[in-house]
């Protein structure tokens, strides 16, 4: 599967998040937030960096194991993300202060999100998404303009990561059908003598139906200035 050409859209399916991280954090926000209740969303806000923190996550104010998730996101996008991409989710430590959220999003299998923009208003350019526990697709169309109807699926799969800034961020929708499965296209590496190659598109792939289990989204954001208040998560505005 292709990512979608959607400028400031990263998304590379063999980028994940370490097996033992990915299934410690899962655990933490099953036990700490989902045990006893039906809630399906927890929103977590992280305080502007304190100038003597040296971390270079910025994730002052969150639980501990939010914090290691974003210590190893910075390094994991270090190498794959252009550089000013990555200073905007992951400023230098002299750059001006912002505060960072972070939502949980629980989904049971056939759950899903409609297609919104993240509140324009609330948070700013950079937002991070890790997908745990179980994979899904997920669905990008042009917001307003250019037709409308420009729409690209995306199969996250568990322990992946994406990135959304600039066009991808502001200028796109992103959502989750509400759906039991997923079909998903297999892409078969085939190498032929000297040249390594995708095998012709019509023999190369077939799909598949891949069940949805629990899945828990881990999405970072910056906060505005004077966005503190607590209110709907996500939607255009
Ligand atoms: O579950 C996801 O990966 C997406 C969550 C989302 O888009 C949001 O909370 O704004
Ligand atoms: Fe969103």
């Amino acid at each position: 599967m292709t990512t979608p050409p959607i400028p400031g859209l990263f998304f590379d399916p063999a980028v994940l998040v370490p097996t033992e991280l990915a299934a410690h954090v899962l655990q933490q926000c099953m036990d700490t937030y989902f045990r006893n209740n039906n809630a399906n969303q927890v929103m977590l806000f992280g305080r502007a960096r304190d100038p003597s923190d040296a971390s270079p996550a910025s994730g002052g104010g969150l639980p501990p194991f939010l914090h290691s998730l974003l210590h190893d996101l910075d390094g994991l996008f270090r190498p794959v993300l252009p550089p000013e991409t990555h200073r905007l989710l992951f400023p230098p430590s002299d750059a001006p202060a912002r505060a960072r959220q972070a939502i949980i999003n629980l989904y049971r299998p056939g759950e899903g999100i409609s297609p919104h923009v993240d509140l324009l208003r609330r948070f700013g350019d950079g937002i991070i998404g890790v997908s745990l526990g179980s994979g899904c697709v997920m669905d990008f169309c042009r917001a307003q303009g250019g037709g409308g109807s420009e729409m690209w699926d995306v199969y996250l799969p568990e322990r992946s990561v994406l990135v959304l800034s600039g066009e991808a961020r502001y200028g796109w929708t992103h959502g989750i059908e509400g759906r039991l499965e997923d079909q998903v296209e297999k892409q078969v590496l085939e190498i032929t003598g000297p040249d390594a190659r995708v095998r012709d598109e019509s023999s190369a792939r077939g799909s598949e139906w891949l069940q949805r289990e629990v899945r828990l989204s881990i999405t970072f954001r910056w906060l505005l200035p004077g966005a503190e208040v607590v209110g709907g998560m996500s939607g255009e505005d």
